[in-house]
């Protein structure tokens, strides 16, 4: 996710006949921009981030301290035991997702001032269903889902969470949480309320004796461990064009743009079928072999894939291939369902997304297999299908027609060192 500009880029799928990317002039202007943009924000102070744990910009480059732990763990009496100070009119609660009351009004908060793209065209809106998703996986703590409502009219206002996760770098697992849905109402911006939040919620991940924490954002902030790109791959590309997702591409009519979409009615590989129960634990071997190839993966047990990757309706969609012959599970593809509202048309309200997950091919080629993936996504009416250029993606984006979106999506890690940038390439993690 996530999260400046990940749901797209109005301006960037401006397509050629060849579905790729905008024209050359577009390119260098856009990257232009770009760098400025990033050298703006690495000249700036980070009044906040400046006194976190995290890797500073000063720093960048110096290989000299050591990669891991910023800060060794203090003890556990020594975590503060009571909550930060919020100003006087706003109290901390702990949001509990079993309520379907609590989890309503999560999601009105999130639906209405969540993440938009830089136009503010798109709004992301996880469903419901998929927020209990996200923020249930096995060893979950209530205590990590933190609200801040206003005490007189007992409004939810902000909202952070923290998940449990392990996970690997280089030949280390440790455990982390993944921070996720910081959301701050639109009235309050600006106040200073997203550092408390952030404290917050480090201090009751401290309290259950955990120190790292992963998170990805659309902002760059104090330091990036890799900056990765969205991918778009249109399935319905007159709703896109038509709400402003996309644009018709230069000497394009609409109906050659139908047509340079269009995918077969049904799936090509032999024995392309979704995952079932029965199929987690080779699941589960297939994807930690494939994880083991990055420098930062999350480290799966068969709970994990039971949870994240175990098909969930309207929220994660998994396929694999079984050999016709010997039954051997050996691919894998798997999206998670992310609408986004559309802010001002007369015609449509939402775009429905996937996005890519996890994918392992070992016998299938990747190209074919997610070929398969946009078939099935299609089929179940997908308007759009996104993907960052992690992993082993970039071996499929071309060739598949997804384009360049224009926001960037960074990943972070805190109170661990990384000693260099990593290329998307060598991630091998996706945040929802
Ligand atoms: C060991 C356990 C550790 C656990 C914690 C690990 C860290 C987790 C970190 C969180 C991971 C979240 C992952 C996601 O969910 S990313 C999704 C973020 N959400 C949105 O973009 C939704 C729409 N926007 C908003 O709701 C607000 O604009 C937010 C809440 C984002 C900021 O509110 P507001 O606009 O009213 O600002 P402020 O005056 O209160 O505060 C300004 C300070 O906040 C820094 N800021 C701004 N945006 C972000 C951001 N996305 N990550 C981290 N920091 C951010 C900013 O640089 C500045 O600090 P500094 O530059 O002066 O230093």
């Amino acid at each position: 996710m996530e999260d400046n500009n990940p749901i797209s880029p109005s301006g960037s799928q401006t397509q050629n006949p060849d579905g790729n990317s905008p024209s050359d002039n577009d390119v260098s202007v856009d990257a232009l921009a770009r760098k400025v943009q990033e050298s703006l924000s690495l000249a700036k102070r980070h009044k906040f981030w400046e006194t976190q744990p995290v890797g500073q910009f000063k720093d960048l480059g110096d290989s000299s301290l050591p990669e891991g732990p910023i800060e060794p763990p203090t003890p556990l009496s020594e975590v503060k035991q009571e909550p930060y100070n919020l100003p006087n009119l706003y109290e901390w609660i702990t949001c509990d997702m079993d309520s379907d009351e609590m989890c309503s009004e999560v999601y009105n908060l999130l639906s209405n001032n969540y993440v938009e793209d830089d136009e503010n065209m798109f709004r992301f809106n996880y469903s419901k269903e998929f927020l209990r998703w996200a923020l249930r996986p096995p060893g979950y703590f209530k205590s990590w889902h933190i609200g801040v409502r206003a005490k007189s009219s007992k409004k939810l206002v902000a909202f952070i969470t923290g998940v449990p996760a392990r996970i690997r770098t280089r030949d280390s697992v440790v455990n982390m949480a993944e921070i996720n849905f910081l959301c701050v109402h639109k009235k309050l911006r600006s106040k200073r309320l997203a550092p408390v939040m952030i404290k917050e919620v480090t201090r009751r991940v401290h309290l259950e004796n955990i120190w790292q924490a992963a998170y990805t954002a659309g902002v760059v902030l104090p330091t990036p461990i890799s900056t990765c790109q969205y991918w778009h791959r249109s399935l319905n590309p007159k709703k896109l064009i038509d709400v402003g997702f996309s644009r018709l591409g230069a000497r394009m009519t609409m109906s050659r743009t139908i047509k340079l979409y269009k995918l077969p009615d049904s799936t090509a590989t032999p024995g392309f079928r979704k995952m079932e129960p029965h199929d987690v634990p080779a699941v589960t071997r297939l994807l930690r072999k494939y994880l083991s190839q990055f420098l930062v993966a999350p480290d799966f047990d068969e709970d994990d894939v039971e949870h994240w990757l175990l098909p969930k309706v309207g929220v994660v969609d998994s396929y694999l291939v079984e050999s016709p012959e010997t039954h051997e599970i050996t691919d894998f593809c798997s999206f998670y369902t992310l609408p986004s509202s559309i802010l001002g048309n007369q015609n449509y309200s939402t775009l429905k997304a996937a996005y890519s997950y996890y994918n392992v091919s070992t016998t299938t080629p990747l190209l074919q297999l997610m070929n398969d993936a946009l078939i099935v996504a299609k089929q179940k009416d997908y308007d759009v299908f996104n993907a960052l250029d992690v992993m082993q993606n970039e071996s499929f984006l071309k060739e598949l027609k997804f384009g360049p979106g224009d926001g960037k999506l960074h990943y972070y890690l805190y109170n661990y060192r990384i000693n260099h940038i990593m290329r998307p390439s060598e991630l091998g993690l996706v945040l929802l």
